[in-house]
């Protein structure tokens, strides 16, 4: 069937105008042409006009979003909750029940609106994972050139050997240019973004024009989906080191997934969503997306020489005082500037890092990395895992962040997020932590817990682990130099924390000694504790077999 006739079939699209697999040079000129205020509601806004989305010949496309849409808006995600689905799926404050009627109309309703302005919407065609085994068929319909471009850097496209394609296949429409109607809708606000497993659809109605969220919304459907098979999907990136050595990194957003896995010394297989399966590691991606933020190019060479290249994407990251954005180049631009966002973001394909595995593959880990950002700083820098702490970390899913960047502010703000990506596991955390538990089993990977928040205090007091001591924690651990290290055990978290570890100090291996308040360390430690104990105890983990370990 014709891509349009499918659409009409499926969505009822039958007024529009479509712009099907153009190339990247065609899509940014339209983004550049277009994306600017054109869906808009009301018009750029005032960032939008001081910001117009632009670029040069062969520098990024620079986006910016609606400036109340930089990140993902969690509480506006939702699953239709289909009777089929009802028990299956992990509704929750960050994955929604959408009332299935109410659904149907809001689908309507955009449908509706989109045939009425004849919109133009761009399709592009790519998949979910590089494996033909189980790689699942995305094809994307909105009205941004920007997220078509951006599907196009950062997913598997011409994959050949995929089955099915036509009867597995998953659309996203997005449309930026509706106004969801709380109410009438039954949503929460004036966006929503949807997925519908029944017809195989992920709606975003509305101001939701985050890059990202073009990613992670079809990533929550590869969590749902991929299991049922007994392959494991992960939040979590994965690199290979010279002895064909992997290791998966775990971790919430802001840990280092990205950072940590961008080595110039290991081939890099994926820096985000990761599938475990009998034959190994697979990327479900085929571009990374990193932060930019403070981006120190020394520290992060790898990400700072793609910002030279071709074909990328950048999002909200203002230029520099009294640069023109028309003269676009990553060097106008000012990556220290969090005017607009903290969340600053770069895509950029695969192939503009020189170091990656071919086909985004790789074979079992032999490392397992579970990354937090513990902002209390009570955290070993880095622990080493038996087996049974794995399982309970990774449903505990900790990192502690900031509470924001007001002058004042220095309490963190704790998360606790199942498998280290709660609002993108679909189905129970239990799902995963039992394929994880056989595989761990069954592979003998070694694991360890890094700490990359702060050290000498909380937040405000203490600073952030430097790059440099959390790569050399990393690699010794990734070389195995801390396989039969000597340990001692924290007396209140109960992690095993080396005494030494070769190129780090071994004074800071044990968070006590960083701290100038001995007593403030351990109030703030055993604050901790009560708060992994609390969850442990309201997520009613120990029902799914997992042990406390703290
Ligand atoms: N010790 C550290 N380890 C990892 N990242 C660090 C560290 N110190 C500062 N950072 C910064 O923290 C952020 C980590 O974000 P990122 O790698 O994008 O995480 P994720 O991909 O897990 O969301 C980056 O901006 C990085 O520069
Ligand atoms: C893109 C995202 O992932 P991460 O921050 O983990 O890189 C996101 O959370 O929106
Ligand atoms: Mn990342």
């Amino acid at each position: 069937m014709s891509f349009q006739a499918d659409l009409e079939k499926l969505l009822g699209l039958s007024s529009v105008n479509y712009k099907y697999e153009l190339s990247k040079t065609e899509l940014f000129k339209e983004a550049v042409a277009n994306d600017r205020g054109r869906v808009r509601r009301d018009g750029p806004s005032d960032e939008q006009k001081a910001y117009p989305t632009v670029l040069g010949v062969n520098g990024p496309l620079v986006f910016y979003t609606d400036p109340d849409c930089t990140g993902r808006r969690t509480k506006d995600t939702y699953a239709v909750k289909w009777p089929e689905v009802a028990d299956e799926i992990w509704f929750k404050a960050d994955l929604n029940p959408y009332d299935p009627e109410k659904f149907a109309g809001l689908l309507k309703r955009v449908i509706a609106h989109l045939n009425a302005k004849n919109a133009t919407l761009y399709v592009k065609d790519v998949y979910m994972g590089s494996d033909p085994d189980f790689a699942v068929p995305y094809r994307f319909v909105g009205e941004y050139a920007t997220h078509a471009m951006f599907v196009h850097n950062m997913f598997p496209k011409n994959l050949p050997g995929v089955k099915d394609v036509d009867a597995r296949r998953w659309t996203m429409l997005n449309a930026p240019s509706f106004v969801c109607e709380p109410e009438r809708d039954g949503c929460r606000a004036e966006a929503a973004v949807v997925i519908d497993t029944r017809n195989r659809i992920c709606l975003v109605a509305g101001r939701a024009d985050y890059c990202g969220v073009n990613k992670k919304t079809i990533f929550t459907v590869g969590n749902y989906l991929l299991p049922k098979d007994g392959r494991l999907s992960m939040h979590c990136s994965a690199n290979v080191g010279k002895n064909n050595d992997a290791a998966i990194l775990f971790g919430l957003s802001g840990t280092g997934k990205t950072t940590l896995s961008a080595d110039a010394s290991r081939r890099l297989i994926g820096d985000d969503e990761t599938i475990w399966s009998d034959n190994g590691l697979c990327n479900l991606e085929d571009g990374c997306y990193a932060k930019l933020i403070n981006l120190d190019k020394e520290a992060e060479p790898v990400i700072a020489q793609a910002l030279s290249k071709p074909g990328t994407i950048i999002e909200n990251v203002p230029p520099l005082p009294g640069k023109k954005m028309e003269e676009c180049h990553p060097d106008v631009l000012d990556l220290f500037d969090d005017s607009i966002a903290e969340n600053t973001r770069f895509s950029y394909p695969l192939e503009a890092n020189p170091n990656v595995m071919p086909n985004g593959r790789g074979p079992h880990p032999q490392t397992i990395v579970l990354l937090t950002a513990d902002a209390f700083g009570v955290l070993p820098p880095i622990s080493i895992l038996e087996p049974k702490d794995v399982m309970y970390h990774f449903v505990s899913g900790f990192t502690a962040r900031v509470a924001g960047t007001e002058v004042g502010v220095t309490e963190p703000t704790p998360t606790f997020s199942a498998c280290f990506g709660g609002p993108f596991m679909a189905q129970k955390p239990n799902v995963y932590a039992k394929l994880l538990a056989d595989k761990m089993e069954h592979h003998k990977a070694r694991c360890i817990l890094l700490n990359t928040g702060w050290s000498g205090g909380s937040y405000g007091v203490g600073k952030r682990m430097s790059l440099k001591i959390t790569r050399a924690l990393l690699n010794a651990a990734l070389n195995g130099e801390l396989d039969n290290v000597e340990t001692e055990v924290h007396p209140i978290l109960k992690l095993k924390m080396p005494k030494s570890c070769p190129g780090v100090d071994s004074s800071i291996l044990n968070p006590r000694n960083t701290w100038a308040n001995k007593d403030a360390y351990d109030a703030t430690a055993i604050k901790l504790r009560d708060m992994f104990r609390d969850n442990f105890e309201k997520k009613g983990f120990a029902a799914f077999g997992i042990e406390p370990r703290i």
